[in-house]
């Protein structure tokens, strides 16, 4: 397979890392040309896969592969987009979690670069949130909407990125701003549900993938939208394809929904 793209896989011994050193393995137009992990990983003094830089630099692991795929943390995530904001890279985000403030920094230190961000890289999940939002538009107030997500028991973050995508998309549907929507937390003697609310829910335990749920329950009915992942390849091949669509791109913020074109 002759004149590949080299990507540098950002979190490279992760869970993401590891999904996506796999698809790269026989990609048609892409190949593993860098790693880079967090400063002290046990890869920087050898045992990472051979024949590649492993590095903790952005920029040099960017100047021997300029596209870097990043399932990392928030601030890793800042750090890799300034990099790639000073080549014009491509970077593509699959990294949840970000604050505001991490969000606004994320986005600043990347003006220059191609960059691909989404909380969910799966073509099913893209799909889910086009549903939610025409099923959210469709349904009048008297519809409560719910999204219950659930993890395996390592994940930091909550909502998860996939849940928070679900419920812009919900609260574009009804026209409403999701920050003042959101119910994120609800303990003790809490109240009624407010009217109008979107409501989180989170699950964490064992090794489950991804599963998200978005419920709308109204008077005598409830429809529940559905998306279960059960292989992270879903995720990798996603970002993979962000990837070879961004090449060439002029330079600026995108999602899964440019590069799946739904
Ligand atoms: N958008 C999507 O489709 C998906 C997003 N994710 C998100 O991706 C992120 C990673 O998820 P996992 O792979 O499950 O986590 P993980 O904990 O298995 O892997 C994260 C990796 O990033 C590395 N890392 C941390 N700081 C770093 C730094 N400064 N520079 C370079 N590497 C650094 C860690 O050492 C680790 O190897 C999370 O935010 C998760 O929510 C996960 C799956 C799908
Ligand atoms: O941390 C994970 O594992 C996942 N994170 C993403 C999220 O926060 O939604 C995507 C997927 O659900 C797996």
């Amino acid at each position: 397979m002759p004149d590949r793209t080299p990507v540098t896989v950002a979190g490279a011994s992760g869970r993401m890392g590891a999904a996506l050193r796999t698809l790269l393995h026989d990609h048609p137009t892409l190949r593993l040309g860098a790693c880079l992990e967090r400063s002290g990983h046990p890869w920087l003094s050898g045992g990472g896969p051979q024949g590649v830089p492993v590095t903790d630099d952005p920029a040099a692991a960017l100047a021997v592969a300029p596209v870097v795929v990043d399932f990392t943390a928030p601030e890793a995530s800042v750090a890799i987009a300034r990099a790639a904001a000073a080549r014009g890279a491509v970077h593509v985000i699959g990294t949840t979690g970000f604050d505001a403030d991490t969000l606004a920094a994320l986005v600043a230190a990347g003006q220059g670069a191609v960059s691909v961000r989404a909380g969910n890289m799966s073509l099913g999940v893209n799909l889910l949130v086009q549903l939610t939002r025409r099923v959210a538009a469709a349904l009048g107030p008297e519809f409560d909407i719910e999204i219950i997500e659930a993890h395996h028991r390592a994940k930091r973050d909550a909502p998860s990125g996939t849940a928070l995508m679900l419920g812009e998309a919900a609260a574009e549907g009804r026209g409403v701003a999701l920050d003042t929507a959101a119910e994120r937390a609800r303990d003790g003697l809490c109240g009624p549900r407010a009217d109008g609310a979107i409501g989180f829910a989170v699950v964490r335990g064992g090794d489950i993938v991804g599963e998200h749920d978005v419920v709308f329950a109204g008077p005598g009915e409830r429809i529940v939208l559905r998306h279960m992942a059960t292989d992270r390849t879903i995720f990798a091949r996603g970002a993979l394809k962000a990837a070879d669509w961004a090449l060439g791109r002029p330079a600026g913020d995108y999602d899964m929904l440019d590069v799946l074109g739904i």
